[in-house]
Parts: C-alpha cells; sequence; structure tokens
C-alpha cells in the first residue's frame, strides 16, 4: 500500500468519530485534504455538520466538497478538529507546520474539545525534532527575532541551521496570515514544553509548530494496519 493510501485509511477511521451535529474543524495538508474529501461524501449523503478551515486551501478545498463552514467568530467551540502532523512522539506532542498552517491550525485545535491527529506511521518518533521546526514570524526586525530565537534554542541545548522557507516564486512564502516561517533543523528536542513556551515570549514570533498538548489521539496508519494511540 503506498502512503497516500495509508493518509486516506488514517482520515477514513477518524471519520468514525464524526457525529451529525458536530462542528469541526478541518486540518491542512495530503492527510487532512483526505479527511475533508470523505467527509464531502458523507455530508451529500445527508450528514449534517459545520466545519471551521484552517487554512485558505481547505476552506477552497471544503467549499469545492460541498461541506457547511463557519468561522470561530461565528461560533463558540469545536466538537472535533482533524488534522495532519510532521512529526508526534509517545506524549502526543506534535511539530506541525509543514504546509505553512500552524498559526492557523493551533487556533482551531485550542478551541476544539478533542483533536484526533491522522497520519501514517512514519510520522511517528520517539522525540520530537527530525523534521525541522517551523516558526512563524512578522517579517519586521527579522534580524532581532532570529537572534533571539537563537539565544533559546541555546539555552535549550540546540543548535542547528534555520531558514526562511522559500516559496514557489523564490522570494519567502507568505503564510495564509501574512507572515514568513522560518526552519529550524535543531535534531533531538529534549524538552519541547520548555522550548515552545521560551518561543512563544518572543516579540515577533506570532507562533511555532510545537503543539504541546493539544492532540487527545493519533490514528497511525501502516503497512501492519492502523494504531489508535490516546495520549498518556
Ligand atoms: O501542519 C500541517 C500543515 O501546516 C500538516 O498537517 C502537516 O504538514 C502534515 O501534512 P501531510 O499530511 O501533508 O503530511
Amino acid at each position: 500500500m503506498n502512503m497516500d493510501e495509508l493518509k486516506r485509511q488514517a482520515a477514513a477511521k477518524a471519520l468514525e468519530h464524526v457525529q451529525g451535529g458536530m462542528k469541526l474543524g478541518l486540518g491542512t495538508g495530503s492527510t487532512a485534504k483526505h479527511f475533508v474529501d470523505l467527509l464531502g461524501e458523507r455530508v451529500k449523503g445527508g450528514l449534517k455538520i459545520i466545519g471551521v478551515p484552517t487554512s485558505e486551501a481547505t476552506r477552497i478545498q471544503a467549499e469545492a466538497c460541498g461541506v457547511p463552514l463557519t468561522t470561530l467568530d461565528e461560533i463558540d467551540h469545536l466538537d472535533l478538529t482533524v488534522d495532519g502532523a510532521d512529526e508526534a512522539d509517545p506524549d502526543l506532542n506534535l511539530i506541525k507546520g509543514g504546509g505553512g498552517a500552524l498559526l492557523r491550525e493551533k487556533i482551531v485545535a485550542a478551541a476544539s474539545d478533542r483533536m484526533i491527529v491522522i497520519a501514517d506511521d512514519s510520522k511517528w518518533v520517539p522525540k520530537l525534532g527530525r523534521f525541522p521546526l517551523p516558526i512563524e514570524v512578522i517579517p519586521f526586525g527579522l534580524g532581532a527575532t532570529r537572534r533571539a530565537i537563537e539565544s533559546v534554542f541555546a539555552q535549550c541545548g540546540l543548535t542547528g541551521e534555520m531558514v526562511v522557507r522559500p516559496g514557489k516564486d523564490g522570494h519567502a512564502f507568505v503564510t495564509d496570515g501574512g507572515h514568513w516561517i522560518l526552519d529550524a533543523k535543531l535534531g533531538t528536542i529534549t524538552d519541547a514544553p520548555r522550548l515552545g513556551t521560551l518561543l512563544g515570549a518572543i516579540p515577533g514570533v506570532v507562533e511555532h509548530g510545537l503543539f504541546i498538548g493539544l492532540a487527545n489521539t493519533i490514528v497511525l496508519a501502516g503497512s501492519d494496519g492502523i494504531r489508535v494511540v490516546e495520549r498518556p
């Protein structure tokens, strides 16, 4: 079975948790895309739900699939968010933002009663950090923000190259919020909660891709089948 089929299997498993009347957060990325696709089929079959997309890409896809949408200004909470991840550890802490949607993804996940992560099992790691950590930053004063980030890395015993994520046009990739992303190749992050707290306090850092304590469940699809892991 190829990677894309595994991602669709994980998405299908998460769909079993969706019930009529739910308010859903809709993730971003190639795995979440399968979930929105499958959800659209259920909506066409009569399922009544409403969704909040985590990116413009997901909004466009959901609209094309006929999934009714709302915003977090119109509703006060979400029942469930289903989203992908770039890495997940056994505490169900995550690295997200490979697709550049980490800010809206974190706002939506934090507004949800429950978050289910869907992934192929290559995303499962003993410790976060193999995947470069995305950090969303304001372009103004980038040099100062970079130095502050490097200082936080040093406090956490981390070093590594940090690059402005390029876009397709050769300029910097611009997020849905109009910001840039720094991708930091850190290697093993020994204390992800501490790193997340320190990064979050830097002026110029809008958000970072460490999702600490937000995921409740992960559905991992692999060649041996589906594994569901709950947060300890
Ligand atoms: O965080 C994300 C987007 O910002 C994605 O969830 C993450 O990059 C995983 O994507 P994929 O399902 O394509 O592997």
